[in-house]
């Protein structure tokens, strides 16, 4: 059956509504907007500014080195320039390049470090100096001792004569040596200077020169005791060398000793050097470190070569230099080093935001409201998810454009295609996740509050997981994988591998992450990638399946089996005949209601014979709410049964909790019906409410609007839900602005969220009215409307009944008076009676009403009598503060009697006013209500 004059809007249709609607809330978003694009832009910036700080400490332009620079000043006020390895004393960063570089095949032809004739004049001049000597040796044994992390001290066993010249080469420095076994170069620390001698028995300090007795430096002689410390082996010498500095340190405190310098194996013949040094020198990257490093190897060689060839020889060594690359390896690059922790806390951001912006629909009912209007679930699932995706893919570019725009390395150096795989499945899964999590929650602060606690939380989690036990070995894989299947920590262990790769190639040069990179074992991306792939489409589905089943937001939950077609055909099939035996025995009561009666028999032959020209078939449908707290079931809704033609208006009318508003959610699919069933225009609301929603329009109690959009907005959406395109749409639109009162002075152009509570309560009536429905709901739409505006939209009302039925519930008797063709009163879910109000009125108040108020409450009897006299079975329904009211039958009053009486009265007692009316729809409402509790009471 056709069921909307404009036909039924397609998918691509509802689309389009909704993704036109969304982008004009997201334009309207200005602060989230803001943040989506501030916030990858603020962080990228400040890492950028970490970074450049960092690179300001290390630079090295600043350093002035090289045979021809001019270093300081000498004594005389000349130019001091030295050739050789120099070292700025206000920088930290000691490495002097070579002012003639070799091409770097030739440096690999030479060793690392050269013993130079000092002398040679075009050494000093340009640095190329001659090689005296090489060093033989020593490379290896720099070799042996850069893995190791050796405690570290400085000590010669036996080698008095070399640490004899090596004291004097310190001499003139800072530090000395008297024959002792060990000396610390002060220069190495502000630590004071201790002198250590291993063999006590022979222990004889020398007297310590006065330039150095009279430096600040504070210096003590020791004796370590103990014979056996020395041995072959370096790391048993240098435990036991320890523990005897330990030992003998008078304030028994671990002092870091930087280096240790070894000459057990050098002779007249072949300088061999052991140098003890914590890794940490070399790994740290730490500048200061690596300078007193590298003195100390020219300082140590020095002393080598006085002790074979004189006092006076020195020697230089050069080609100590920057490695051939753009940035020092031991700078570190914040944007990798930070990388994960802070990307990962800009990527989850979006979570949060997609989580708020499905629960605010849901806790507004916008979602519902949408759904009621036509809007079916695949078009919202689909334009929701696209949008959603559109505005992470943007966030995410903007993230990597900006950081890569200013240079960050983490995105630089790692391959773009493998960056956008990565994001882009990670987005997908988080805006999957946040579907499904949007189930669970019906609050939007909550879901704000859980989502960012997610977001730092997780990042925090992540970063202190993965830093400690993706890099230890020993922790079971199978955990970091069971890790990984929380998507931000997936999210965390991927940036980390980026992170890690960008670490790798900023310090060696050479490029981060590449695919040919996921085949190697340690490298997590790519099981990071299948988990992220695959829980992605599980998370999703699961998500759909839960908001059908199990979501409050999406209207009638689905049956757990909904999907399987079957199930469905059978329910829609399994239509229940209404049957008076098998009612309960508050239909019973039924009988003595004619009308009501009559309206049953009625439903009951429609249904045997349908009849296109009603559109609401209501067959016994009954709503019990299930007990919680130990309370018992609640019948909300009795079985009633209802009629509705095209052309319509019919009124429920009842006290509050009556089951009206019951009744009008089973209607518009907001709860299931616990029995019982209703047609519209043909359709069974149990099983084919989405085909129902394409010709319905609602107006619920509570406006259902979004505050930042206007009341045009509000009105273009639901028209194109409702298939209203281009000149109509517009033409519908305009028509019910104006209808309303919201089209002047630009009303319909402002904010529904500015709006007072009565503009709203007509653009919620309008939007019902929308697209031309052909069952129109409205709970209570006159409340909270001046008299004006009232009667304005009574019109409205009345123009919108022609051809399409409307149930409205309302606590106005006038407005239902006015409104409505036929009447219901119901009374504790029970339809009490049912007509037009005319008929009602002539039914249920045969009676007139008389009111009398007089100047005193001692005439009570008088008044009383006269009424008795007029009319022998009248009802005195209440007297209040001198004003009496009774009921006068019709068949026994007749009116100028009435007058008569009173005039007469006038002369015995002081009359202040008298009435004479005809029954209200009030006085029915009231009887009847009143009747029924008084019926339950007694049954
Ligand atoms: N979700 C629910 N769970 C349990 N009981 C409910 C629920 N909704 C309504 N009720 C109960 O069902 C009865 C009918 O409520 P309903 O809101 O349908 O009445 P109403 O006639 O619309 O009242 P009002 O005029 O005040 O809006 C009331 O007793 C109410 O407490």
């Amino acid at each position: 059956m056709a069921i909307s004059s404009q036909g039924r809007s397609s998918f691509g249709t509802q689309a389009n509504a909704l993704l036109l609607k969304n982008l004009t809330f997201q334009k309207r978003n200005y602060l989230t907007n803001l943040r989506l694009v501030a916030y990858p832009f603020i962080l990228c910036l400040l890492l950028f500014l970490i970074q450049d700080l960092a690179d300001r400490a290390f630079d090295k332009d600043e350093f002035k080195c090289g045979c021809s620079t001019c270093t300081g000043t000498n004594g005389d006020g000349t130019c001091k320039k030295e050739c050789g390895v120099q070292y700025s004393t206000s920088r930290q960063v000691g490495y002097c390049p070579n002012p003639n570089p070799p091409e770097w095949p030739a440096l690999l032809q030479v060793p690392p470090f050269s013993v130079l004739d000092p002398d040679s004049e075009s050494c000093r001049i340009n640095g190329s100096c001659n090689p005296v000597f090489l060093l033989t040796g020593l490379n290896q044994t720099l070799g042996l001792s850069l893995g190791e992390n050796f405690f570290t001290g400085v000590f010669s066993p036996n080698g008095s004569d070399v640490l004899d010249a090596l004291a004097n080469s310190l001499a003139g420095s800072d530090t000395h040596t008297q024959g002792s076994n060990f000396v610390e170069p002060a220069f190495l620390s502000d630590r004071p200077l201790y002198i250590f001698q291993a063999d006590c028995a022979n222990f004889s300090p020398k007297p310590i020169p006065m330039h150095i007795a009279s430096s600040t430096i504070p210096i003590e002689v020791r004796c370590v005791q103990g014979t056996n410390i020395w041995h072959n082996s370096s790391s048993s010498v240098n435990d036991e060398f320890f523990k005897g500095y330990l030992q003998s340190n008078p304030e028994g405190k671990i002092t870091e000793i930087v280096a240790a310098f070894d000459f057990l194996n050098s002779n007249d013949n072949i300088f061999n050097l052991g140098i003890y040094t914590k890794r940490e020198i070399y790994r740290s990257g730490e500048p200061k470190r690596m300078t007193r490093f590298l003195r100390s190897v020219n300082l140590a060689s020095n002393a080598y070569l006085q002790h074979l060839k004189g006092a006076g020889v020195k020697m230089l060594i050069d080609f100590v230099k920057e490695m051939p690359k753009q940035q020092s390896q031991f700078s570190m690059d914040f944007s990798s080093f930070l990388g994960a922790l802070f990307f990962s806390w800009v990527v989850l951001q979006l979570f949060p935001v997609v989580l708020t912006s499905l629960v605010y629909e849901k806790q507004h009912k916008l979602r519902i409201m949408m759904k009621m209007h036509g809007l079916g679930d695949g078009p919202y699932w689909v334009i929701s998810y696209m949008y959603f995706l559109l505005l992470s893919v943007v966030y995410m570019t903007c993230f990597v454009a900006f950081g890569s725009l200013i240079g960050l390395k983490f995105f630089t150096l790692n391959d773009y295609s493998i960056q956008f795989v990565f994001y882009f499945i990670y987005v997908n899964l988080q805006i999957s996740v946040a579907f499904l999590v949007a189930t669970l929650f019906s609050n939007v602060k909550t879901a704000a509050v859980i989502g960012h606690i997610c977001v730092f939380g997780s990042g925090l989690l992540g970063s202190f997981l993965f830093q400690y036990f993706v890099e230890d070995n020993s922790f079971p894989r199978g955990w970091i994988i069971v890790l990984e299947i929380f998507p931000s920590f997936a999210l965390y262990r991927g940036l980390y591998e980026f992170a890690e790769l960008a670490i790798a190639g900023s310090t060696l040069g050479i490029d981060g992450m590449r695919w040919k990179d996921l085949n190697d074992g340690t490298n997590g991306m790519r099981e990071v990638l299948i988990i992220m792939l695959v829980e992605w489409l599980i998370v999703l589905c699961f998500a759909f399946y839960l908001d059908q089943v199990a979501s409050s937001g999406s209207g009638v939950k689905k049956h757990p089996l909904f999907f399987l077609k079957n199930w469905n055909n059978n329910r829609s099939s399994s239509f229940r005949r209404p049957s008076l035996q098998k009612q309960d025995s508050k239909v019973f009561v039924e009988i003595d209601k004619p009308d009501v009666m009559q309206e049953r028999e009625k439903v009951e032959q429609l249904l045997l014979e349908p009849q296109a020209s009603h559109a609401i078939v209501v067959d016994n449908i009954k709503k019990v709410y299930p007990g919680t707290d130990g309370n018992p079931d609640m019948s909300a809704v009795r079985g009633l049964s209802l009629a509705l033609p095209r052309g319509e208006c019919f009124g429920m009318l009842g006290p509050n909790g009556a089951g009206k508003t019951s009744f009008i959610s089973m209607m518009i699919g907001l709860t299931p019906p616990t029995s019982g069933m209703a047609l519209v225009e043909g359709l069974d609301i149990r099983t084919d409410m989405d085909k129902i929603y394409t010709s319905m329009g609602v107006c619920p109690q509570h406006d259902l609007l979004w505050e930042i959009l206007t009341g045009r907005e509000h009105l273009m959406f639901y028209g194109r839900l409702k298939n209203l395109k281009g000149a109509a749409l517009k033409q519908a639109v305009e028509d019910s602005l104006k209808s309303v009162n919201l089209f002047h002075g630009g009303v319909g152009d402002k904010k529904a969220g500015k709006y007072s509570g009565g503009m709203k309560r007509r653009l919620s009536v309008a939007i019902s009215l929308i697209g031309d429905p052909k069952v129109v709901y409205m709970d209570e739409p006159s409340t909270g409307l001046d008299p004006a505006s009232r009667h304005n939209l009574w019109n409205v009302v009345k123009r919108a009944k022609e051809n399409r039925a409307i149930i409205l519930t309302t606590h106005s008797m006038e407005e239902a008076e006015v409104l409505c063709d036929r009447l219901g009163i119901f009374v504790d879910g029970s339809l009490q009676c049912i007509g037009n109000p005319k008929e009602l009125k002539g039914r249920y108040g045969g009676s007139y009403v008389f009111t009398m108020t007089t100047s005193s409450s001692n005439n009570e009897e008088e008044v009383e009598n006269l009424v008795r006299r007029l009319s022998p079975n009248a009802n005195k329904i209440y007297n209040i503060s001198g004003t009496q009211k009774f009921e006068l039958p019709k068949e026994e009053v007749r009116i100028a009697d009435v007058f008569a009486a009173v005039e007469n009265a006038k002369k015995k007692f002081t009359i202040n006013a008298w009435g004479l009316a005809d029954t209200t729809l009030e006085d029915v409402f009231i009887k009847v209500a009143r009747g029924a509790q008084a019926f339950q009471t007694l049954s």
